[in-house]
């Protein structure tokens, strides 16, 4: 596909980068605004030999190439496929990743000394090339890290690397990079994206990237898809300054910059009283403190945000909270499991716009916790309770992940979605 064949996009100028996609007609939430293949790919050290170096699908009976030794098939149709970007680094493979001097890199430097590589025997017959070349170089040049074969024009290509290439993910679990030169030509970032990247895995096919509405989206509007989590409150900008070479002046951007207007982010409160009387006050201001009985809908950043919860626009707290939530979802106890949990769905409908996939995966584990919970009530009325928690937070979940739709491998969190509907309705 090229930018001349595209249906649901066209590119206009943009007031400072360049160019921006546009929908061409109304796009509904959910729909597929583009479907691309990868024109290269590569596992992360920790997937190799889990997972095909072809199709990236998961097996237990891979095969080893026997020219290198380092990539792994699902069987020769894979083997074959890949062999014409593969053939002029087979051979040089092996001693070139021993080598002193690959060794010596860091793992992401390991992962883009691999895709460079590629480029040695890089075809320029389907056009993906050539639109590679064309994109916009990152802010900085970072000289290129070695590479297995020569390169033509390693430089101009590893200066699009930073800003350009993509995380490949199963289940919003990431396990590999990859190159897809028509999605990075077209799509500008948003910290409240319109639209999201998710992966197809089919055995014995390149993976594909298809672009999904995330909401109903107008003809005219800007598609945006997110660069790096929204959820990066305070380092974000410095991340799209120094990778990307641009500010951020998104709505959730503005929202906060609003809120800093007003004066300095405070901290959050060390005493435990005061800090639960917060997070309260943050539940009830998002509307999630009653989960049953909640619409649970996003609520983004804007300079109304009640002061005394400005502390909690802080990235280092979410991380703090989703520890706490995790570490007790498993090992109890399920009432500060639930507590935590509940807080922190509030937080993602703070910073994480409208149907965004990570807010649908909390609730479903959120749904999972709140299920274990009853499971351990003797108490009639606190498990019915805690059951009408699990239905909301797995209507919420089913929504937003039923939205977004299946990702990667098979089975993940749709599947885990309907085994638990199937508990729910045998408890009645
Ligand atoms: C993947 S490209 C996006 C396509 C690009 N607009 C083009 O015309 O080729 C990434 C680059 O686009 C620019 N960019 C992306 N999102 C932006 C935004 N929200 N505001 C300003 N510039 C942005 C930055 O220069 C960034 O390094």
């Amino acid at each position: 596909m090229s930018l001349v064949d595209l249906e649901n996009v066209k590119l206009e100028t943009h007031p400072t980068a360049r160019n921006q996609a546009i929908a061409t007609r109304p796009l509904s939430a959910g729909s597929i605004i583009l479907s691309i293949h990868a024109f290269a790919t590569v596992l992360f050290e920790n997937q190799k030999s889990r997972r095909c170096d072809h199709c990236l699908t998961l097996s237990e009976t891979l095969r080893k190439c026997s020219g290198c030794a380092s990539c792994w098939y699902c069987d020769t149709n894979c083997q074959t496929r890949h062999w014409p970007s593969h053939k002029r680094i087979c051979k040089r493979w092996n001693s070139f990743i021993s080598s002193n001097e690959f060794q010596a890199l860091p793992p992401h430097e390991r992962l883009d000394s691999a895709l460079l590589s590629y480029f040695a025997s890089a075809s320029s017959a389907d056009g993906q090339l050539a639109i590679f070349k064309s994109l916009l170089p990152g802010p900085t040049h970072h000289p290129p890290p070695p590479t297995c074969a020569p390169v033509e024009g390693a430089d101009i290509l590893y200066d699009r690397f930073g800003n350009n290439n993509f995380t490949i993910h199963s289940h919003l679990n990431s396990f590999a990079h990859g190159i897809f030169p028509l999605a990075s030509r077209l799509f500008n970032h948003s910290c409240a994206p319109n639209a999201a990247a998710r992966y197809k895995l089919v055995q014995g096919q390149v993976v594909t990237m298809e672009v999904v509405a995330l909401r109903d989206i107008p003809e005219e509007e800007e598609i945006c898809i997110p660069y790096l989590d929204p959820a990066l409150l305070q380092t974000r900008q410095q991340i799209f300054q120094l990778t990307y070479g641009f500010q951020c002046t998104c709505i959730s951007c503005e929202g906060l910059k609003s809120v800093k207007s007003v004066g300095p982010i405070p901290d959050v409160p060390q005493d435990p009283v005061r800090l639960a009387a917060l997070e309260y006050r943050l539940r009830t201001y998002i509307g999630v403190d009653d989960l049953e009985h909640c619409l649970l809908h996003t609520k983004p950043i804007t300079q109304s945000l009640p002061p005394e919860i400005r502390c909690f626009l802080k990235e280092d707290y979410i991380e703090h909270l989703s520890g706490v939530f995790s570490q007790s979802s498993h090992d109890g106890p399920y009432d500060r499991a639930l507590e935590s949990g509940t807080t922190l769905l509030a937080m993602y409908l703070l910073i994480y716009p409208e149907n965004y996939p990570q807010i649908g995966m909390h609730a479903l584990e959120l749904a999972k916790t709140a299920w274990n919970a009853s499971m351990s009530m003797n108490d009639i009325v606190r498990r019915q309770h805690a059951m009408a928690q699990v239905r909301a937070c797995l209507s919420l979940g089913r929504r937003i992940l039923g939205l977004y739709g299946p990702e990667g491998d098979s089975g993940g969190p749709l599947t885990e979605i309907t085994v638990l509907q199937q508990l729910v309705d045998q408890e009645g």
